[in-house]
């Protein structure tokens, strides 16, 4: 038995009980490297990336998209059961299946952070892991404070340590803007006036990567996500949940805003969301830090990822009625105060002129992608109410 493997070993055996159960020793840190390993491709960049949240929707795309043109990808994920965790555990076996290894294990965690770090000199990190949604904040609020301050604060100590040091991309939310009624939304507008404490823990995260970015020389990459829809997505949110309403026959709540007007976001679509966060991976340049000691001024970069054409609540239904063939049954009730905003609407030009960011998906063509995905992952049959998932 080698030292290094004994000294790994008495990690694990010193660590949680999930760690040792999902490392399980040398053959685990074999796969580990093996998955975070650049593949000689044309199209590759050479990255090593620890992605967290990776059996998340959004980290599942693009934890996908940088395997397949040939980057080296980890994931880690607590696969928490916010929503459904068999979805997550699906993910990753797709992951799997494309030798993405997701490792069972939470941000918090800076032991396993650590060994990752010992284990891969990520060049990456896209930190995707947090607890979303904004009105659910009203009910865990704890849960915020747990994934998106705290975990945040853990993996930011973990790479202001790692050497070398990772570039950091990590997913802020459109949600900042709050009560900004200026539109649309620029990068430059104001983003103090938080409408839930999801978007206060994002603009809190905006602000500790500045920290970090400041002290320790870290490269920073934040990026204002809007309203993100797909294939594999997220079943909390409302295109997701009334695509299973409508199809089981049971009522929507169609939340309307003060004078009878519609709700409207700027939807965007997974895939032109893959492209911004690549083109942010790619464009980001190295942290200056090493051994925890900041060496020189690092990049600090914040970025809206829309879509530019919101689209009120209501058309959605009805893109979502044409596409699935079924009627919705609506109740359309005041918009409650649970932490919405009216609407979004990004401007992008920052992101189009500094990651080549070119949204080119819109709301009927994605929904129309989404709705084959949804038919067919749960096993709907056309003209059919039955499925076999559900
Ligand atoms: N989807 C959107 O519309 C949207 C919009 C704006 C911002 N965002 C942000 O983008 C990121 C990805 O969102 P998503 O839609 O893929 O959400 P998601 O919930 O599908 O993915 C997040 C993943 O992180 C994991 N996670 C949560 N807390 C963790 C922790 N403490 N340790 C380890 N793993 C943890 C969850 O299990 C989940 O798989 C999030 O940061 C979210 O806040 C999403
Ligand atoms: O861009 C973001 O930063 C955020 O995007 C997403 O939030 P939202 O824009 O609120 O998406 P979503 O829940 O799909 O509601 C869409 C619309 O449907 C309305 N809505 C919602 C539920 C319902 O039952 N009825 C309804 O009318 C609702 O009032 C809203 O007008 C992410 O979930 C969040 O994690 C965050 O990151």
């Amino acid at each position: 038995m080698t030292a290094s493997y004994l000294s790994f070993q008495s990690f694990v055996d010193t660590s949680h009980k999930y760690f040792a159960a999902s490392w399980g020793g040398l053959h685990w840190e074999r796969q580990i490297r093996a998955s975070a390993a650049p593949r000689r491709s044309p199209s590759g960049s050479g990255m090593s990336v620890l992605v967290t949240g990776a059996a998340g929707f959004v980290g599942t795309h693009c934890s996908l998209a940088l395997r397949k043109r040939g980057d080296g990808v980890v994931g880690v994920d607590n696969f928490n059961a916010y929503y459904d965790p068999s979805l997550k555990k699906a993910r990753k076996s797709l992951l799997a299946s494309h030798g993405v290894f997701v490792v069972e294990g939470d941000i918090n965690d800076g032991r396993l952070l650590a060994k990752l770090f010992d284990v891969v000199p990520f060049t990456h990190v896209l930190h995707l892991a947090a607890q979303a949604g904004v009105r659910y904040a009203m009910e865990n609020p704890a849960s915020y404070v747990h994934s998106n301050i705290a975990g945040l604060v853990t993996l930011l100590e973990a790479c202001k340590d790692a050497d070398p040091q990772p570039a950091i991309v990590w997913a802020s939310s459109s949600s900042v803007y709050g009560l900004n009624d200026k539109v649309p939304f620029s990068e430059r507008d104001r983003t103090d006036q938080p409408a839930s404490l999801y978007a206060a823990t994002k603009k809190a995260g905006e602000e500790i990567t500045h920290t970090y970015n400041h002290i320790y020389g870290l490269s920073i990459t934040g990026l204002r996500f809007f309203t993100v829809y797909g294939p594999w997505g997220r079943p909390d949110m409302a295109y997701f949940s009334f695509t299973r309403n409508i199809l089981q026959g049971k009522p929507i709540t169609v939340y309307r805003g003060k004078d009878h007007v519609d709700l409207a976001r700027d939807f965007t679509y997974i895939d032109d969301i893959v492209k911004g966060c690549l083109g942010s991976l790619d464009t980001a340049r190295k942290s200056t830090g090493t051994g925890g000691k900041k060496r020189g001024p690092a990049p600090y970069r914040i970025f809206n990822l829309g879509n530019t054409s919101p689209v009120t609540v209501p058309t959605l239904v009805s893109i979502l009625e044409k596409h699935l063939r079924v009627k919705a049954k609506k109740n359309v009730i005041e918009m409650p105060g649970n932490g919405d905003v009216p609407f979004t609407h990004a401007n992008i030009t920052l992101a189009r002129e500094q990651l080549g960011y070119k949204p080119t998906t819109n709301l009927d063509a994605g929904l129309k992608k989404f709705v084959k995905w949804y038919l067919s992952y749960y096993g709907y049959t056309r003209g059919s109410s039955k499925n076999s998932r559900q």
